[in-house]
């Protein structure tokens, strides 16, 4: 299971997690579990590129990507087709711990919450790697991004821990040439695909976990 989720054979290519995500939107808008969770592996899969200093983002994404494989791929698998399927499941089977970790620490609800949170950080780096000039800092636009969204729910330490790895990331041109995309010109023409599609599967599930008041799960 482990190499599945973490092989980093295959070479880094941004248009293949456009079109991962992509794939993820039925056509009533809902949000197919098994591609949301692909285009979070090939997501670590550039993180892994950057190198080790990033191995604790990575672990903590790649442990997350594993349980909802392993949800996905379980006898009761065919409940978490969807995310609006999952969040039904669990809730109407009380599978999620609602207000203090118990019985369900490792919930497809709880788990995904964070790679959600995670995707509005994603969402705003893009949308300023779109429209960041030939100087910007790829280390600045990260902290700003991350600052405005997945800062919030992290402790003292790992928003430390995180502060110290941005300032590692390689500069723009060098950021360009990992997503294996083209010219800069192509780069920023992809991305202006690429954050709309992103901000859409985060807005529909932002509004079906406010709905179901579990933006706050523990
Ligand atoms: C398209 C190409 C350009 C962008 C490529 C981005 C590649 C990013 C790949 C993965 C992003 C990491 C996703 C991290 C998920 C974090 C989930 C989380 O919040 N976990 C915390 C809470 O979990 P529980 O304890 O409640 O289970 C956990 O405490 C976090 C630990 C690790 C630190 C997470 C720091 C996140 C920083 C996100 C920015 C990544 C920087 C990548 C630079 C390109």
């Amino acid at each position: 299971m482990a190499d599945s989720v973490t092989s980093d054979d295959q070479k880094f290519c941004l248009k293949e997690v456009l079109d991962t995500f992509r794939l993820c939107l039925s056509e009533n808008k809902e949000v197919y579990l098994e591609h949301y969770v692909a285009g979070w592996r090939g997501l670590v899969r550039f993180l892994n590129t950057l190198g080790s200093v990033f191995g604790f983002i990575s672990k903590d994404a790649v442990s997350k990507i594993q349980i909802l494989v392993s949800l996905l791929k379980g006898e009761d698998g065919s409940h978490y087709s969807t995310i609006q399927s999952m969040v039904k499941y669990e809730l109407e089977n009380q599978l999620v711990d609602l207000t203090k970790s118990g019985a369900h620490p490792t919930s497809g609800c709880r788990t995904l919450l964070r790679l959600h949170r995670a995707l509005r950080w994603l969402e705003l780096f893009l949308d300023s790697l779109r429209t960041s000039t030939e100087d910007s800092k790829t280390s600045v636009l990260c902290s700003v991004a991350y600052n405005e969204s997945l800062a919030k729910f992290h402790s003292w330490v790992v928003r430390k821990a995180a502060g110290m790895a941005f300032c590692l990331l390689p500069g723009r041109q060098d950021f360009f040439d990992i997503m294996n995309v083209g010219t800069p010109e192509q780069v920023v023409a992809m991305l202006g695909e690429a954050v709309p599609l992103i901000s859409e599967v985060y807005q529909i599930t932002e509004d079906l976990y406010a709905q179901h008041n579990i933006l706050d799960l523990p």
